[in-house]
């Protein structure tokens, strides 16, 4: 309890107040996923409520506004420096600028009013700038629209206009539209991967208005696990930020040096077809393409090194079909799978010892460990990645509702898959505990060695059993040099194909220990022709934002847990910020209630709730003695 309190009477007057909280509706929760490092996309979507906003808007004037005019007040609300710098551009009459101010303030206030309805008077307080707190709340809470109200309203706003502040206050009031539209965010993993600036997204959340929580992605487990020393997470990373030219997120944000790694890889390697970047970018040039591709390549080879020693190291993680320089034919031409001869292409082995093929080279230790030093120690990436530890978990439990970025593994007959790791068994629930226990334990001790935290880190990267990767095999090697559709194809936990089916979804949810009214949400996983509402309404999958890695026709969600339900938002393509201002483009581009119930939930019915009837209970306890 952080209150002080002097007397009763303070007492009582805060048991009041926390009564009355318990009675306002609940809270609206917002779930996005998978934004890969794409911070515009990320911002636009807090901007926009996650859809929240423009639903409000049209509740409030559908038949009052014309459609156009609802976009141009939403996209106000978004963006309100550069649409207002827009709109007032296009006023040649001082006095329709003024109707426009008029119109518009007096339109922001309703909206402003609807979203705070369900806030205590404090929280409003704090989403309001203080510069026109009181002029805002004033309005807020006054009918402007009675009779001997208007007078005093129009009085106010030709101040605004007169004394020339009428911009600043739009500003404040659209900037607390924003801020009171969501009260809590869960972002369920892949903050991180290709996209240029997961540091803005970490830092917005950093000065985040909304609670916020991350249920960690198996991308963001590689930028973690580099930190806590795993040479595997960051090969990986590298070569994926290789891949998607993004070395420069590294470099320039992150402060790391690849000064001997791109030497080395420009030294030994030469570009190649199946090592093309896989974006193309403006203005790239082809030093930046050619460098790219062999860091790409030498980083895969060093990681399919250290890959077959960590195997070896660990029996237990049952990995040793990922084993293949070892089934390189002497001429480095094909390679033995199964039993089975397949030729290999744009093969690049050269530093491959045949006699030894899991041993790095001298020159590859010297990188290796110029690199893993510098990403241990590197200042911001350990405060960013504390940053994602500490707000984050392998799962999350939320007024009934169970939070993970991939799945729970399970066999085909939906059995808990069980791993036998440091001699304990370990499924379900329990899988999920340790290898949270171990991600952070890592990440408190930090070492570059090859020890059993920074194993289990790596599996959890693209371990069958690991509930953030959720599939059977990453089938990187397959995938870069041999062309068989089969062969590169991963397969999906049979989680995905259970979770259709009620009775699985209620199953995995006691596992968690939660009631049959609670439901799985979760990422990781493009719906391309499955629905993502599943199970009786109990399942949903939202992908967020990958569809700049997966193509244009996967469809992105977000999905609402307001006081009456559940929306599913299904989210426009994000092209850029620009455009978005452009177009007044709305975020949303369709809207399904996965689930309604008249009877509004309060704050009283969730764990929020819980936490303050707690409250009560010691204070009316100290009014006792
Ligand atoms: O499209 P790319 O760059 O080849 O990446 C594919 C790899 O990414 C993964 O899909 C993992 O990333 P996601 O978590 O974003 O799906 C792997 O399963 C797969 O091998
Ligand atoms: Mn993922």
């Amino acid at each position: 309890m952080d209150k002080e309190f002097t007397n009763d009477d303070e007492i009582k007057s805060e048991i009041i107040n926390l009564s009355a909280i318990l009675k306002l509706p609940k809270g609206t929760e917002a779930h996005v996923s998978d934004i890969h490092g794409h911070d515009e996309k990320y911002s636009n979507i807090i901007r926009s409520g996650a859809g929240n906003i423009s639903r409000k808007v049209s509740e409030l004037f559908n038949g009052q506004l014309t459609t156009i005019n609802q976009k141009k007040l939403v996209s106000l609300i978004y963006y309100p420096e550069e649409i207002l710098k827009k709109v007032i551009a296009e006023f040649n009459e001082d006095n329709d600028k003024e109707q426009w101010y008029f119109g518009t303030i007096n339109e922001l206030i309703q909206i402003l009013r609807y979203v705070s309805n369900k806030h205590p008077e404090h929280i409003i307080n704090e989403a309001l700038d203080k510069k026109f707190k009181d002029l805002v709340k004033e309005l807020i809470f006054n009918d402007l629209n009675a009779e001997d109200k208007r007078q005093y309203y129009q009085e106010i706003v030709k101040g605004l206009i007169k004394l020339n502040v009428s911009n600043d206050f739009i500003l404040v009031i659209c900037h607390a539209i924003q801020k009171l539209a969501i009260e809590r965010i869960h972002i369920l993993g892949d903050v991180y991967d290709f996209g240029p600036h997961p540091d803005l997204i970490i830092k917005q959340l950093g000065n985040s208005w909304q609670n916020f929580d991350f249920e960690w992605g198996n991308h963001d487990v590689l930028w973690m696990g580099s930190v806590a020393g795993s040479k595997l997470c960051m090969l990986n990373l590298i070569r994926i930020s290789a891949r998607y030219h993004n070395l420069g997120l590294l470099e320039n944000v992150y402060g790391i040096d690849l000064t001997s790694l791109i030497r080395y890889a420009l030294n030994r390697y030469i570009s190649l077809p199946n090592f093309e970047p896989k974006v193309v970018v403006d203005g790239e040039s082809d030093d930046e393409r050619n460098i790219d591709n062999c860091v790409q390549q030498a980083a895969a080879i060093m990681q399919f090194k250290l890959e077959g020693q960590a195997i070896k190291r660990r029996p237990e993680f049952k990995m040793d079909d990922r084993l293949f320089l070892d089934k390189l034919s002497s001429d480095r031409k094909k390679v033995t799978i199964d039993g089975k001869s397949y030729s290999i292409e744009n093969g690049c082995f050269q530093t491959v010892n045949p006699a030894k093929p899991y041993q790095i080279t001298n020159s590859e230790r010297v990188v290796l460990i110029d690199l893993i030093n510098q990403f241990t120690q590197s200042k911001k990436l350990n405060q960013d990645m504390r940053f994602m530890a500490n707000n984050g978990s392998m799962y999350a439990k939320h007024n009934d509702n169970l939070l993970f970025h991939g799945c729970i593994p399970v066999d085909n007959q939906g059995n808990f898959v069980e791993m036998t790791l440091d001699g304990q068994r370990y499924s379900g629930k329990e899988l999920s505990d340790y290898f949270e226990f171990i991600l952070k334990d890592g990440l408190r001790h930090p070492t570059t060695g090859d020890c059993w935290n920074s194993d289990v880190i790596w599996y959890l990267w693209e371990g069958a059993n690991s509930p953030l990767f959720a599939k059977d095999k990453m089938r990187t090697f397959e995938r870069y040099f041999i062309s068989d559709d089969k062969l590169q194809q991963e397969h999906h936990n049979p989680f995905f194909k259970l979770s259709h089916e009620e009775w699985f979804v209620d199953k995995v949810l006691k596992e968690f220990g939660l009631g049959r009214r609670g439901h799985i949400i979760n990422g990781h996983t493009p719906a391309k022709e499955v629905p993502p509402v599943r199970a009786n309404q109990k399942f949903i999958m939202v992908n967020g934002m990958s569809e700049s890695k997966v193509g244009a026709d996967v469809k992105n969600y977000a999905l609402l847990i307001d006081s009456y339900g559940m929306l599913l938002e299904t989210l426009k393509p994000f092209t850029s910020r620009e455009e978005v201002i452009k177009y007044m483009a709305d975020i949303t581009e369709d809207r399904d209630v996965v689930e309604y119930s008249s009877e509004r939930k309060t704050i009283g019915d969730t764990e929020y709730g819980e936490d303050i009837k707690k409250q009560i209970e010691f204070l009316s306890a100290r009014l006792d003695d």
